[in-house]
C-alpha cells in the first residue's frame, strides 16, 4: 500500500527541517576558469529541487560535486550532514542518459535490480536458505520500485526493446532501489518527447512528496517540471541564482544572468511565458540538438506544442 504523502518541510524560504543538502557561497573551478560561484541553497526532505541552465554552464559539475567527485574551490557542500561522498546509500544517481543497444536482452526487472547488487542479474542460483531470504527481500523492493514508477508491464521485457520513456523509468527505478534520502538525477528528461516528458516529471515529483525523497534534477527545459518544484538553481555566465521558481523564473533575474532581455510573462490560466532573449550561442554546444532542437533561454529544447519550430521564434516557451 502506498505511504502517505511526506510534504516537503517548508515551500519557498529556509527549510524547517534540517536540510539534505546545502550549499554555502559554493563555487567551481574547471581548468582554470570559474564555472560557478556564489551558490547558497538547502534543500530539505521531499523537495524538488531543478538545476537549469544553458550547456556547458556546470549543471552535471555540479552534482558531481554534491557526490564528491569536484571539489569547491570556494564555499562548502554539506550532503545529509556531512562532506560530500560520505553519505554512501543514502545519495542516489542516475548519470546524464546512456541508451541501450536494441538488441540487449537483459529485462528491465534486472536493470532495476542492479541499483541494489551492482552487475548480479540473470537466473538466481540456488542458494542456502539464509540467501534465499536475501533475494526475497530484494525481489520485494525491486517490485516495490517497479511498481512505484508504473513499469510493473514491461518490467520482464528485454531493455533494448523497451521505448526511451520506459527506460528512462526503469533507471529511476534502480536509483531508488537503496531507498535513498538524496536522489541526485543528470538530466532524465533529455531526448525524451513531450508527453513522456510530462510524465517522468510528474513521476518524479510524486516520489518526492510520497516517498518524502530530495530530488536535485539537472534540466534544460523549465516548463514540464515547473509545476512540480520547489527550488530552482539557475546557472548563467552571468552568475547564479537560487530560491523558489517565482523567485528566480523572472524578467529581472534572467535578464540579469543572461545579460540580454528577456521577459517571462504570466498566461490567464498560470503557464509562464519567456519571452525574447536571443540564443546564447557562446553557452551553448549542439551536443544535444540534433533530438532536441532550438533552446530558450532557460536552455529548453524547444517551444511547447512546437517540436520542429524553427530556431529564431521569439516567443521561446510556455510553462505550467
Ligand atoms: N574533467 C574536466 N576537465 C576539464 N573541463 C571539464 C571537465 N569536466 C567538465 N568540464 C567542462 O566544464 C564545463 C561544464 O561542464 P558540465 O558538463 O558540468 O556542463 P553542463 O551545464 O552540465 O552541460 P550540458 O548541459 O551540456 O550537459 C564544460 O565546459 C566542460 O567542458
Amino acid at each position: 500500500m502506498m505511504a502517505p504523502p511526506i510534504p516537503p518541510q517548508s515551500r519557498g524560504g529556509e527549510p524547517a527541517a534540517p536540510p539534505v543538502l546545502r550549499l554555502r557561497g559554493a563555487g567551481v573551478r574547471v581548468g582554470g576558469r570559474t564555472l560557478w560561484s556564489g551558490v547558497d541553497l538547502a534543500v530539505a526532505p521531499g523537495e524538488f529541487t531543478a538545476i537549469l541552465g544553458p550547456n556547458g554552464v556546470g549543471k552535471s559539475t555540479l552534482l558531481k560535486a554534491v557526490l564528491g567527485l569536484r571539489p569547491l574551490a570556494l564555499g562548502s557542500v554539506t550532503v545529509l550532514g556531512g562532506a560530500p561522498g560520505t553519505a554512501g546509500r543514502r545519495v542516489g544517481y542516475l548519470p546524464q542518459r546512456r541508451s541501450f543497444d536494441p538488441g540487449l536482452r537483459i529485462r528491465g526487472r534486472d536493470i532495476v535490480r542492479m541499483g541494489l547488487d551492482g552487475d548480479r542479474w540473470g537466473v538466481p542460483l540456488p542458494l542456502p536458505s539464509r540467501f534465499g531470504a536475501r533475494r526475497r527481500a530484494e525481489a520485494v523492493r525491486v517490485q516495490e520500485v517497479i511498481d512505484l514508477v508504473g513499469a510493473t508491464g514491461y518490467a520482464d521485457r528485454p531493455i533494448g526493446q523497451c521505448s526511451g520513456g520506459e527506460q528512462q523509468r526503469l533507471l529511476i527505478a534502480q536509483a531508488l532501489c537503496r531507498k535513498p534520502e538524496l536522489l541526485l538525477l543528470d538530466e532524465p528528461l533529455d531526448s525524451l518527447d513531450l508527453p513522456n516528458q510530462a510524465a517522468v516529471a510528474a513521476l518524479i515529483g510524486r516520489i518526492c512528496r510520497e516517498e518524502g525523497v530530495a530530488v536535485v534534477m539537472v534540466a534544460h527545459d523549465v516548463n514540464p517540471i515547473l509545476g512540480h518544484l520547489d527550488r530552482v538553481i539557475y546557472l548563467a555566465e552571468g552568475g547564479a541564482a537560487t530560491g523558489t521558481p517565482a523567485e528566480v523564473i523572472t524578467s529581472a533575474t534572467l535578464t540579469r544572468l543572461y545579460g540580454t532581455p528577456v521577459e517571462v510573462l504570466r498566461t490567464s490560466d498560470g503557464r509562464l511565458v519567456v519571452v525574447g532573449g536571443p540564443e546564447a550561442p557562446a553557452l551553448h554546444s549542439d551536443r544535444h540538438d540534433t533530438a532536441a532542437g532550438p533552446r530558450t533561454p532557460a536552455g529548453a529544447p524547444r517551444a511547447t506544442g512546437t517540436p520542429e519550430a524553427p530556431a529564431p521564434e521569439r516567443t521561446r516557451r510556455a510553462a505550467r
